[in-house]
């Protein structure tokens, strides 16, 4: 088993090249129901750009006075520095247990006079002072823009990978709830391993990963952990459990952690964690239980398009209940299966933003 190398390319190509976009679609699909993880590779950014992306890990090289100034509980969105000692570290704090890493997160700003409707989880970021690491700043802004720009695309992949418009995800997400995280693990000179991250699944929608050393393993249906080294050139990429509801449990958030097993290398990682707007409305989306095969995806895009807008089961035989789900105007608060067939699950309708909110709060309390 080894995870998907997905080329984006073709939906940035024009004119485009149909076969080549629906084989796409359909790599993307495949490889969100088998685990929720994948390797994107995207024109415009190279292998060089990604080195770029991960040399603002150089924050971690300040002296740790520095870094504790930077400290993320005085910001009240946690954004800023933890530190090895003290910091709070864990994807998986019910355990009690301390993850052996540094971060640094930053997240999506706004002016105080900005028209748009405000966002609890827009605000200011704490940034280095520009004397001791000149250019830091502005790197990290492009960072921000350029991942975006990456996480649209694949959302439009997704999007076609579900056979919905093409602009269905990249339209609520305008100005989205987004974090980047810099992370630092230290290596293991001796004895076992050092939890770097505790095994969890992420709670958003989509994560893009830029890594330079292996360290993530990712939970396989049968309960082994799949290393997911860095591959040149690729960001990771792995789904939430914002992406999981949305697509009634159909589409995978599975479990990952990070285990720097290396005696002598420092792993650093730049995570991207991409959600939508903040008032975006997530509504269960009616996806077949089982993939179309791919000759046949034409026919299951139109079955798909007549289940949602009758409300009715289509598509191959798989329950296409989300659409019913709507027009009996929402279930009750727990999901639903639709039927007893173990199809698709139901949601009830959410903001993706509170979502995220109640989520990070149970993360980081
Ligand atoms: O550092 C990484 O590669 C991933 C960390 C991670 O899974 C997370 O912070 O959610
Ligand atoms: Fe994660």
């Amino acid at each position: 088993m080894s995870l998907p190398v997905v080329v984006l390319s073709p939906l940035a190509q024009e004119p485009r090249d149909g076969a080549a976009v629906k084989r796409l679609a359909a790599a993307v699909d495949r490889a969100c129901r088998e685990t929720g993880f994948l390797f994107i590779k995207a024109a415009d950014l190279s292998e060089h750009d990604i080195g770029q992306l991960l040399a603002l890990t150089r924050l971690f090289e300040l002296p740790q006075e520095a870094k504790d100034a930077l400290d993320a509980t005085q910001s009240p969105l946690f954004r800023g520095y933890n530190s090895l000692q003290h910091g709070k570290h864990s994807c998986t704090p019910e355990d009690g247990q301390r993850d052996a890493k540094e971060s640094f997160t930053l997240g999506m700003e706004r002016a105080a006079d900005d028209p748009r409707p405000a966002s609890p989880m827009h605000g200011p970021n704490q940034w280095p002072p520009a004397q001791l690491l000149p250019d830091w700043r502005e790197e990290a802004e492009a960072a921000l823009g350029r991942l975006l720009g990456v996480a649209r695309l694949l959302m439009r992949a997704l999007a076609l990978a579900l056979r919905q418009p093409e602009d269905f995800f990249t339209s609520k997400c305008a100005d989205p709830v987004a974090q980047l995280v810099l992370f630092r693990y230290p290596p293991t000179p001796a004895g076992p391993p050092a939890r770097g991250c505790g095994e969890h699944t992420d709670c958003g929608f989509l994560t893009l990963v830029a890594q330079d050393a292996p360290g993530i393993e990712v939970r396989l249906p049968d309960g082994s952990w799949l290393a997911a080294p860095p591959i040149p050139g690729t960001l990771l990429v792995n789904l939430g459990d914002l992406a999981q509801r949305w697509t009634g449990d159909v589409y995978r958030s599975t479990e990952h952690r990070v285990v720097n097993r290396s005696p002598a290398t420092t792993r650093h990682s730049l995570v991207f964690f991409c959600n939508c707007d903040f008032d975006a409305l997530v509504e269960t989306i009616a996806v077949p239980a089982t993939a179309a095969a791919e000759d046949a995806g034409a026919d299951a895009a139109g079955a798909a398009g007549a289940a949602g807008a009758s409300g009715g089961a289509a598509g191959d035989g798989a329950a296409m209940a989300a659409g019913t789900a709507a027009a009996a105007g929402g279930v009750a608060a727990a999901r639903s299966k639709a039927g007893d067939g173990g199809g698709p699950a139901v949601y009830p309708p959410i903001k993706a933003g509170e979502y995220i909110l109640q989520r990070l709060g149970l993360m980081h309390v």
